[in-house]
């Protein structure tokens, strides 16, 4: 913990402190090259357009991939956690993808306190894994839970039940068969080993267990009646035969597959979560399993209506939520993100206000805060959620809040009440990943509109603007071979592309408060989002502490 004094920032020699600043964050924006598949190049996006006229002095481009925001490796794309992290603590942090693997290599993880903790129930009880099932690397790898799968039968798990979750979010729709085909023959091999080890339940990601931010509760409830009830609509023998039969229905996709249970030849649930037994959930990444975990941690509990709440011995693969204690049990400890901007800039005197809707809000907030919810000062901040549609996949409504967002950032702004204004927009992610190319325009340009709206509100109060993303997304919608061209699959269809990207993404500084000279370095060598806090940091008239990042900025006489 830093004592009051080491709060203390130093003045920026040239800049000055006062000015309103809008920090925005496009979710999903990446820079790609223009063609049909780049939905910011097909949409209608003056504001951001515009901007590109200031390169190289007001507009550049900086990483959001791999090891500049601390993933494992320069394959990972990048994603909101992360990305949010390095943004507002201004350092790089191993996040943990990269922890787990580090932990697994080494074996700690099987020395630390939580897995001792879910191993007292080997010898009489099922061991469950519940999580997302590929090998995206934002919210988990299929890898990691083979590891955990192995050294939990070396260690003595005698029964154990993987409870799945298809993807096709953060990679190609129609990938989870593979994945459960590759994770079936995994888990046949323990079983000639005399271990009892089956896929016990499933469903897809965004209708089955991984909402975020208390957007729809029913989304977790159905994972419980598969995971620990063993109820749900359809059941099957095998998971690869429910997912490829599930597949098929119309419209049906990796990300929305119901929920099915696996029975036995008597038509029996093979494997209900239930007293005595381990719940391992093995996403490391936390927004999409905080509900979750409050369903399977929780004592009182209102969210729906549990039907039974097994005593159950349940670790994470990390800690969720540092600030609630969630789970009480985790297998690798989270990165600890100390001294993150906000807290800085709140401690000089900075007044914030941060906004999204449901679907991004702890984006802002939480992740953005070094995973820490609530205000550092709640005399000097104010943070405000606008409820996301829920129960809709995206595209149907690609507009999504964008406008409401802008209109409260404007109304921020033109208050007078705030030193900063930052928000998330998160259209180009949100609809990007649904993959529907059309939607995804229409999205890019809504997200543009709102820019709009908080640059003529930043023109008004004579202040400054600093737009960045957090990562790639809507700026390419296919995937492609190794020369940049589409790729297309075994049948000759276009494989469109619902993830992330590699792609780096654009900032942009400007507005009339600008001080005159301030223009972006050229000489380091490869920055990224951790350096846009120091940079932030200089707009308000301070210098960043030593250790952060380098600014992005400098002021040319
Ligand atoms: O959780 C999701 O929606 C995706 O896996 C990643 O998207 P995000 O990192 O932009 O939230
Ligand atoms: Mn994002
Ligand atoms: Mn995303």
């Amino acid at each position: 913990m830093a004592t009051p004094s080491a709060w203390k920032l130093d003045d920026h020699p040239k800049l000055p402190k006062g000015k309103t600043i809008a920090l925005i964050v496009l979710d999903g924006w990446g820079e790609s090259a223009p063609d049909q598949y780049n939905c910011i190049h097909n949409a209608p996006t003056p504001a951001m357009d515009s901007l590109k006229n200031g390169a190289p002095d007001t507009w550049t481009l900086i990483k959001a991939h791999g090891t500049a925001v601390g993933l494992p490796s320069e394959d990972d794309m990048g994603n909101s956690e992360v990305g949010h992290n390095a943004l507002g603590a201004g350092r790089i942090y191993a996040q943990g993808a990269k922890l787990c693997d580090i932990a697994l290599a080494s074996g700690k993880i099987f020395d630390g306190e939580g897995f001792k903790y879910v191993s007292e129930s080997f010898e009489k009880n099922s061991l469950h894994f519940v999580g997302l099932l590929s090998d995206g690397g934002v919210h988990s790898r299929l890898d990691q839970l083979l590891l955990l799968i192995k050294g939990s039968a070396e260690r003595g798990a005698k029964r154990i039940r993987v409870h799945i979750l298809t993807d096709g979010r953060d990679v190609l729709d129609g990938s989870s068969v593979g994945f459960v085909e590759t994770l079936e023959a995994d888990l046949a091999k323990h079983r000639e080993n005399g271990i009892d080890a089956q896929i016990a339940s499933g469903g897809g990601r965004m209708y089955v267990t991984l909402d975020r931010y208390e957007n729809d509760w029913e989304v977790v409830k159905r994972g419980w009646d598969a995971q620990v009830l063993g109820e749900a609509p359809h059941k099957f023998k095998n998971a690869v035969e429910a997912v490829k039969t599930l597949r098929k229905e119309p419209g049906a996709n990796d990300q929305y597959l119901p929920p099915f249970v696996i029975v036995d030849d008597a038509g029996k649930a093979v494997g209900p979560i239930v007293d005595g037994d381990a719940v391992v959930t093995f996403n490391f990444r936390a927004d999409r399993m905080v509900m979750h975990a409050k369903a399977l941690e929780y004592e009182d509990f209102e969210k729906f209506d549990r039907v039974r709440f097994p005593k159950i011995r349940y670790a994470g693969m990390l800690q969720y939520d540092g600030e609630l204690k969630l789970p009480n049990r985790y297998l690798v400890s989270p990165p600890e993100i100390d001294r993150t901007s906000g807290e800085y800039l709140v401690h000089n005197g900075v007044r914030t206000f941060a906004c999204s809707e449901t679907v991004k809000f702890g984006h802002v907030t939480f992740f953005w805060n070094g995973n820490r919810s609530g205000y550092f000062n709640e005399k000097l901040e104010e943070y405000v959620e606008i409820p996301s549609d829920s129960g809709i996949s995206f595209n149907v409504k690609p507009k999504m809040k964008a406008l409401e967002i802008g209109e409260k950032a404007r109304d921020a702004i033109l208050s007078g009440k705030f030193d900063q204004v930052r928000v998330n927009i998160p259209n180009g992610d949100m609809v990007g990943h649904t993959g529907d190319i059309e939607a995804t325009v229409v999205a890019c340009e809504a997200a543009d509109l709102a820019v709009k709206m908080i640059f003529d509100a930043i023109e008004q109060v004579k202040g400054i603007y600093v737009v960045t993303a957090d990562h790639g997304n809507a700026e390419d919608m296919v995937k492609r071979d190794k020369a940049g061209k589409p790729a297309l699959d075994k049948e000759g269809k276009l494989q469109i592309l619902t993830s992330h990207t590699l792609k780096p993404v654009p900032i942009a500084i400007g507005g009339p408060g600008l001080s005159q000279g301030v223009r972006f370095r050229k000489d380091l060598d490869t920055p990224g989002l951790a350096n846009v806090a120091a940079t932030v940091m200089n707009l308000h008239g301070f210098v960043a502490p030593a250790d952060y990042e380098p600014t992005l900025i400098e002021v040319v006489e």
